[in-house]
């Protein structure tokens, strides 16, 4: 493994749509019932994605923060991951609206996000389709996830660590894109300087 990177995670959601049981699972490789509701927590979280060693810092979010502390967050953040809880509905109308400030505080730049409709072991009381989830991530251009952070759940508590990974593999494209663009615009620079040499030596 040659490099490692660091990348800011931050979760954003609804209150109780189970932000930080999700954090937990994907730290521990497990569940809990309860949790502080409030309290906003960073953690630290190394992985190996594709043969990279990443070095995720991921702020949960409190759910409950005004507007000043959404948009500190989303300064702070490489990647988004943004929760809704597929069994309330008004969970997953905060996400559009949560998508645009987020588009809104770092213009002109792509900002990294992935979707993720959690308790999914709650089929019975779905009032979100599978489908709207993915509806809504095609129109962000992010993956989409439906997970469950609830132990027991076979194949879905896995996806929970796949959908932070995706995000991961997303900041490291944009950041590559970036630094192309970025040399690119330097080497315009150096062209542009020997063009205007040339001109004055030959004028
Ligand atoms: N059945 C089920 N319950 C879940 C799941 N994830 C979270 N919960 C429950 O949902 C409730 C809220 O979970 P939290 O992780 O505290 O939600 P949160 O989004 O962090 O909430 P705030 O901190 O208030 O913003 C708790 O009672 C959890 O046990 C899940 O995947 N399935």
């Amino acid at each position: 493994m040659a490099k490692s990177s660091e990348v800011k995670v931050v979760v954003f959601g609804r209150a109780g749509v189970g932000k930080s049981a999700l954090v937990v699972r994907l730290l521990t490789n497990r569940f809990i019932w309860e949790y502080d509701p409030t309290l906003e927590s960073t953690y630290r979280h190394q992985a190996s994605i594709d043969d990279e060693m990443v070095s995720m810092e991921i702020l949960d979010t409190a759910g409950q923060e005004d507007l000043l502390q959404k948009e500190g967050h989303m300064r702070w953040g490489d990647g988004f991951v943004l929760v809704y809880d597929i069994t309330d509905r008004s969970s997953f109308e905060d996400v559009a609206p949560l998508r645009s400030l987020v588009e809104e505080v770092r213009k002109p730049r792509h900002v990294p996000l992935v979707l993720v409709g959690n308790k999914a072991d709650l089929e019975h009381a779905r009032q979100v389709a599978t489908e709207e989830g993915e509806r809504l991530a095609a129109d962000m251009a992010c993956a989409f996830y439906e997970c469950s952070a609830c132990a027991g759940t076979a194949g879905t508590a896995g996806t929970v660590a796949e959908a932070f990974h995706e995000l991961c593999r997303e900041v490291r494209r944009r950041r590559a894109v970036q630094g192309k663009s970025r040399r690119r615009s330097s080497t315009t620079h150096v062209k542009q300087a020997i063009n205007k040499m040339l001109t004055k030596i030959s004028s």
